[in-house]
């Protein structure tokens, strides 16, 4: 166990770790806050969750010299929603020393976020767009700018910003600081890294798989035309706390965030192209419970941190083996645990033992549902809504005419009544998707022919626990009792009931 005390931290910015309920260093903050803090370049590869945002964090807040009132550190990251919480955190990690830090993103007021970066904030958290806008129109300092870090680097360094990411580092001075970091790194975006940085030391956590242990992977194998009621079978069973749903288009997250809706769910969509006051406030709503299924494509597949995701459904199996990774990544972070199933078509199967494969994990076999299970899915949730109200105990009010019901009716028919009563019946609207055409293996195949290179490594991300105002989400991996005590509102048991 390595504590933030032993890695040589400023007292200030240990406040604000022991703040954060940062109890001991997460394996990649151990192994990487030393040599970035030692000035060098760094290529840092772990697991999703595993705190990587601190890991780059805590270095570069430690460099901030308070005596300049410049931009001396910029970080870049391929989403908006990303952006957001990067600089969120930063600007936790770097309260006491009181850094200022600035996300800039598209989709928002130019003129006030040139106003803003007049300012000189000294850390400037980017999306590449936007950040290059800037540089061409010179409303941004880059003269003073010590440290850059490519978050989520392979898909910054991927085709889609690879142009982008060049032209803005070549106007950063030279004499910096770059650290890059990611959950993923295939061989051949590790080597254009490693040619745009000074002699980086690559830091990867030895895992046997590219995805951690504690998230339960499963596939169901189900028809193109049957994937929707089988979504909401698993939805019915699992009951989760927050889910993602992955699609592969922004069409299919629509029509599913509808579908969804009119089966009953709380679901909502997000992708490119949704305004950004829409994108916010849907991942706001996702956040404080408002919507419990949130449906997205890839835009939501990196680096988000929303506690409280116990479900990821790849309703869409993606192209890229990393992909994958990220998506489901989004559960089972900082210890907990997490569930993904993904659907896969009978054309599919082949992808799905490449991304196996690739990542070096098992990906187990789910039977598809029946509608009579997903019934008794629901039922369980009217029984825990019924045993919580028993728990509470403030039923007295009910007394005389629940008396009176047991005189005139046997008690099991009267509970059955109120159970009855109780379960949510699910609506039966049929829902039509616009059918997508499986995943070409072949094609995935030629792209990624070098990935074995995962296959070596051990778990690196488990065994650490925030204890201290944790986000509040307890993992009941075993199941516990039956009839478990939900506490506060929507938190409910976590099934696993999967075969039943
Ligand atoms: N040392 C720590 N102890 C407890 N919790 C931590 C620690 N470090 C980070 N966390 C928390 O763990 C969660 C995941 O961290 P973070 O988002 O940085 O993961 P990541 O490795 O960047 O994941 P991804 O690959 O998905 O981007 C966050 O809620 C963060 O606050
Ligand atoms: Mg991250």
């Amino acid at each position: 166990m390595t504590t933030f005390n032993s890695l040589g931290l400023s007292k200030s910015v240990l406040k604000s770790v022991l703040e954060m309920g940062f109890e001991e260093a997460t394996p990649v903050q151990e192994q990487t806050i030393p040599i970035a803090m030692d000035g060098r370049d760094v290529i840092g590869q772990a697991q999703t969750g595993t705190g990587k945002t601190a890991a780059f964090g805590i270095p570069m807040i430690e460099k901030i010299n308070q005596d300049i009132k410049k931009t001396q550190g910029i970080v870049i990251a391929p989403t908006r929603e990303l952006a957001m919480q990067v600089a969120t955190e930063l600007n936790k990690l770097g309260q006491y020393k009181g850094v200022r830090v600035l996300p800039v993103y598209g989709g928002t007021d130019m003129g006030r976020q040139i106003r803003e970066l007049k300012k000189q904030p000294q850390i400037v958290v980017a999306t590449p767009g936007r950040l290059l806008d800037h540089v061409r129109r010179k409303t941004i300092n880059l003269t003073n700018i010590h440290t850059a870090v490519l978050d989520e680097a392979d898909e910054m360094l991927n085709m889609g910003f690879i142009e982008d990411i060049k032209a803005i580092l070549a106007e950063l001075p030279l004499q910096r600081q770059t650290l890059l970091f990611s959950a993923t790194m295939p061989k051949e975006i590790h080597e254009i890294a490693t040619k745009m940085m000074k002699k980086p030391e690559t830091v990867r956590l030895k895992a046997k798989q590219m995805t951690v242990e504690r998230i339960d992977q499963y596939f169901v194998e189900v028809n193109e035309g049957k994937k929707f009621d089988t979504l909401t079978r698993l939805l019915d069973i699992h009951v989760p706390d927050l889910a993602i749903v992955f699609g592969r288009t922004k069409r299919r997250v629509d029509e599913l965030a509808d579908g969804l809706t009119a089966r009953g769910f709380r679901a909502e969509g997000i992708h490119g192209d949704l305004t950004q006051g829409k994108r916010q406030n849907v991942l706001k709503k996702f956040k404080n419970g408002g919507v419990e299924v949130l449906v997205a494509t890839d835009v939501a597949a990196r680096g988000l941190d929303i506690s409280g995701v116990t479900h990821v459904y790849n309703f869409d199996i993606p192209q890229d083996p990393e992909s994958y990774v990220h998506r489901i990544g989004r559960t089972g972070r900082a210890g907990n645990d997490g569930y993904a199933v993904s659907f896969i078509t009978p054309r599919e199967m082949s992808h799905l033992n490449l991304i196996e494969k690739t990542t070096g994990s098992k990906v187990k076999r789910l039977q598809i549902p029946s509608p009579d299970e997903a019934h008794k899915g629901q039922q369980k949730i009217a029984v825990d809504k019924l045993v919580e109200s028993l728990e509470a105990n403030n039923l007295d009010a009910f007394h005389a005419q629940a008396s009176e019901l047991i005189e005139q009716y046997d008690s099991v028919s009267v509970v059955s009544a109120a159970l009855k009563m109780l379960t949510k019946e699910r609506k039966n609207v049929p829902v039509n998707l616009t059918s997508l055409s499986p995943i070409s293996t072949k094609h995935a195949e030629k792209n990624k022919s070098n990935k074995k290179r995962y296959n070596d490594r051990k778990n690196g991300g488990k065994g650490y626990n925030r204890n201290h105002k944790s986000k509040g989400y307890n993992s009941k991996k075993s199941g516990g009792g039956q009839y478990q005590k939900s506490g506060g509102g929507r938190k409910r048991s976590y099934q696993r009931n999967q075969n039943s």
